[in-house]
C-alpha cells in the first residue's frame, strides 16, 4: 500500500515537472524561433521589414505557380550599378540597401538631425543612389537620390498617399490636405484651397497684407541698426505667422493671439518632426516612452479651443461681407457635399497656419545668410532692385515680374538649402508597383532625397558652389522652373501631391527678401561670426545656429537711382 502511494507521488511529481519543463521548453523554443526569424529577416538587403516581406510574399509569388502571370512583370534587369551590389546575392530582384540592426533596422538613419546626409551616405555605401531599400522597424521604406527615379515616384499614380504617423492622427492632420488619404475628400480640400487661398486672384488680393508686414519687419530691424547684433529668425517667424493668420483667419492686428498660436504651432512642429519609435515598432506602441501621445492629447484641446473660437467669432459676426472674406468664411460657406464638419474645418485651418509658417521663414533665413556670405551677390541683387524700382523708392509685388537676378538667387538657395530636403512628408504606395525596375509592394513608404539630387555632381556642375548665375539665361545659365516639372530641382515636390502653397510661398519669399535687401545692407558680425551654414532637420531644415548679423539702412540717393534707372 505504502509503495503504491509512493509511486503515485512520484508519478504526480514527474507529471508536474514535465508540464513545467514542457512550458519552459516551449518558451525557449519560441524565443529561439523568434530570434532566428529576426536574424533571418534582418539578413536580407534593406533589413528586417524587407526580409519579412521577401519571406512571406516575394518567395511565395516567385516560386508558386499561381503567380506566374504577375511574375512576368517583375524586373529582370535591375540597374547595372545595383547589379554590382547584388553580386553576392542569389536573388537579383531585391532592392539594395543597408540591413541596419536586427528588429529595428535603420531607425538610426531617420532619428538623426541630418537624416538627408545619412541617407545619402548609406545609399552611396551600397551603390544604391538610384533606389535604396531600408527598414524602419516594421516599416518598409525606399528612397531615391536620382531625378529619374524621383519622377517615377512623385509623378506616378501609385505613391498618392502619405504614411500617417500617430502624432499626425492625434493632431487631426489625417483630415487636412497633407495627410488625408488620396480620394474624394482630399481632392475636395485641394480644390477649395486652390480656388480660395492659392489662386492668382487671392494671392494678388493679399498683397497689401504682405506689404504691411514687410514695413513692420523693416521697422523692427531698423530699430536694431547702429551695429547691434540682430538675430533675424524671431522677426521672420513673427512675420510669417502674422501673414498666415491674416490670410486664413483674417486678423489684421496682433490681438495677443500670435504668442499663443506660436506656442501651439511650435509644439506641433516638434511633435510631427520627432521620429516616433512606436510608429514603426508595434511592441513599443503602448508605452509612449517618448511621451508623444501624451503631449498630443495635451495640445489638441488647446488647438480646438483656439481655432474653434475663431470659427465661432466668424459665425456670429454679422458685419462680415465679401470685402472682408477670409478662408474661415469660405469654409463656413460650403454647402452640399463640400460642407465640412467643425473638426475637419479646424484641421484644415490649423494645417494651413502650420504649413505656411516655417517653410517661408526658414527659406528667407537661408537666403539672408547667403547674402551675408556673398556680398558681391547681395550687391548685384540690390543694384537690380534699384534699377527696377527706379526713383519710386518703394517696392511692390508688381515689380517682381521685372526681376531676373533675385529669382535666380532664390532658386540657388532652394537648391543648396531646400526647406524640405526629404520633401517634408513621405509618400505611401497604394498598390504594388515597379520602381526603377524593382517590385515595390503596396504599403511601402517612399522618400525622395531632393537635397542629394540638388548636390549631385552628375546632375549639377560645381554643385557645392553658390552660383545664382546658373539660373540666368543671359549669363550662361538656363531658364529653370522649380515648381515641380524638372526633378533635378523640385523643392516643392511634384505630381498630384505637389505643394499647393508653392506660388504663395514663392511670392512671399521673393517680395520680403526684395524689401529687406532693398532697405538694408546685410553685414556679418566682426570676422563672419554669426553665419554658420550647419543644418538641423526638424520638420523643416533650418540653420542649426540662428543667423545673427548687422543691418544698416541703405541710403541710396535718389540721383544715383535715377542715373542707374536712366542708363
Ligand atoms: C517656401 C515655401 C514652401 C516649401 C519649400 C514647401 C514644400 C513642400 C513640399 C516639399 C511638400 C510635399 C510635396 C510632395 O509630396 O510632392 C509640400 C506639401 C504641402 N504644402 Fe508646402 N511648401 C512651402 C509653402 C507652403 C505654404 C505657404 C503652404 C500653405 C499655406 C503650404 C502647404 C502645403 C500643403 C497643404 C501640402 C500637402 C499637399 C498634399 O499632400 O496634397 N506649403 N510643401
Amino acid at each position: 500500500m505504502t509503495s503504491h502511494i509512493e509511486n503515485l507521488w512520484v508519478l504526480a511529481l514527474a507529471s508536474k515537472c514535465t508540464q513545467e519543463n514542457i512550458a519552459w521548453s516551449l518558451l525557449i523554443m519560441a524565443i529561439l524561433i523568434w530570434l532566428t526569424m529576426s536574424f533571418y529577416y534582418w539578413s536580407h538587403p534593406g533589413g528586417p521589414a524587407w526580409g519579412k516581406y521577401y519571406s512571406y510574399f516575394y518567395y511565395y509569388h516567385r516560386y508558386c505557380s499561381s503567380w506566374t502571370s504577375k511574375k512576368t512583370s517583375l524586373p529582370t534587369q535591375p540597374h547595372q550599378e545595383q547589379q554590382r551590389c547584388f553580386s553576392s546575392n542569389e536573388d537579383k530582384n531585391m532592392i539594395p540597401g543597408p540591413k541596419g540592426y536586427p528588429i529595428i533596422g535603420s531607425m538610426a538613419l531617420l532619428s538623426s538631425q541630418l537624416a538627408h546626409h545619412r541617407i545619402l551616405a548609406a545609399a552611396k555605401a551600397c551603390n544604391a543612389t538610384r533606389l535604396m531599400a531600408f527598414s524602419l522597424g516594421d516599416t518598409r521604406a525606399i528612397v531615391t537620390c536620382h531625378p529619374d527615379v524621383a519622377r517615377e515616384i512623385l509623378n506616378g499614380t501609385v505613391f498618392a498617399d502619405r504614411p500617417v504617423k500617430e502624432s499626425a492622427y492625434s493632431l487631426m492632420f489625417n483630415r487636412a490636405i497633407g495627410f488625408a488619404a488620396h480620394g474624394t475628400y482630399w481632392r475636395t480640400l485641394r480644390r477649395i484651397a486652390a480656388t480660395h487661398l492659392f489662386s492668382p486672384k487671392q494671392i494678388k488680393a493679399s498683397e497689401i497684407q504682405r506689404a504691411e508686414i514687410a514695413t513692420n519687419m523693416a521697422a523692427r530691424l531698423g530699430g536694431a541698426c547702429g551695429g547691434a547684433a540682430v538675430t533675424v529668425r524671431e522677426v521672420l517667424k513673427t512675420a510669417s505667422l502674422s501673414h498666415m493668420m491674416r490670410l486664413v483667419f483674417g486678423y489684421k492686428k496682433n490681438l495677443g493671439m500670435e504668442g499663443e498660436l506660436r506656442g501651439l504651432v511650435e509644439e506641433g512642429y516638434d511633435l510631427l518632426g520627432t521620429l516616433n519609435w512606436g510608429d514603426h515598432l508595434p511592441f513599443l506602441r503602448d508605452f509612449d516612452f517618448q511621451r508623444i501621445r501624451f503631449r498630443c492629447t495635451e495640445l489638441v484641446p488647446k488647438v480646438n479651443r483656439f481655432v474653434g473660437s475663431i470659427i465661432d467669432e466668424h459665425r456670429t459676426d454679422k458685419n462680415r461681407n465679401s470685402a472682408n472674406k477670409d478662408f474661415v468664411d469660405v469654409l463656413l460657406s460650403l454647402q452640399g457635399p463640400d460642407k465640412l464638419s467643425e473638426s475637419d474645418m479646424i484641421a484644415v485651418l490649423w494645417e494651413m497656419i502650420f504649413r505656411g509658417t516655417d517653410t517661408v521663414s526658414v527659406l528667407i533665413e537661408w537666403i539672408l545668410a547667403r547674402m551675408v556670405l556673398h556680398p558681391d551677390v547681395q550687391r548685384k541683387v540690390q543694384d537690380e532692385l534699384d534699377m527696377v524700382i527706379g526713383s519710386r523708392g518703394t517696392i511692390t509685388e508688381d515689380d517682381m515680374a521685372a526681376l531676373v537676378y533675385l529669382p535666380a538667387v532664390v532658386k540657388e538657395v532652394l537648391r543648396l538649402h531646400p526647406p524640405g530636403p526629404l520633401l517634408s512628408w513621405a509618400r505611401l504606395a497604394i498598390t504594388d508597383t515597379i520602381v526603377d525596375g524593382y517590385h515595390v509592394p503596396k504599403g511601402t513608404t517612399a522618400m525622395v532625397n531632393m537635397w542629394a539630387i540638388a548636390r549631385d555632381p552628375s546632375v549639377w556642375k560645381d554643385p557645392l558652389e553658390f552660383k545664382p548665375e546658373r539660373f540666368v539665361e543671359n549669363e550662361g545659365g538656363v531658364e529653370f522652373s522649380v515648381l515641380g516639372s524638372d526633378l533635378r530641382l523640385a523643392p516643392f515636390g511634384s505630381g498630384r501631391r505637389v505643394c499647393p502653397g508653392k506660388t504663395l510661398g514663392l511670392a512671399t519669399v521673393m517680395f520680403w527678401v526684395a524689401s529687406l535687401l532693398h532697405k538694408f545692407e546685410w553685414l556679418p558680425l566682426d570676422g563672419m561670426d554669426g553665419v554658420d551654414l550647419s543644418e538641423v532637420l526638424r520638420l523643416s531644415c533650418e540653420m542649426a545656429k540662428p543667423l545673427t548679423v548687422k543691418v544698416c539702412p541703405r541710403h541710396v540717393s535718389n540721383d544715383i537711382i535715377k542715373a542707374n534707372y536712366e542708363n
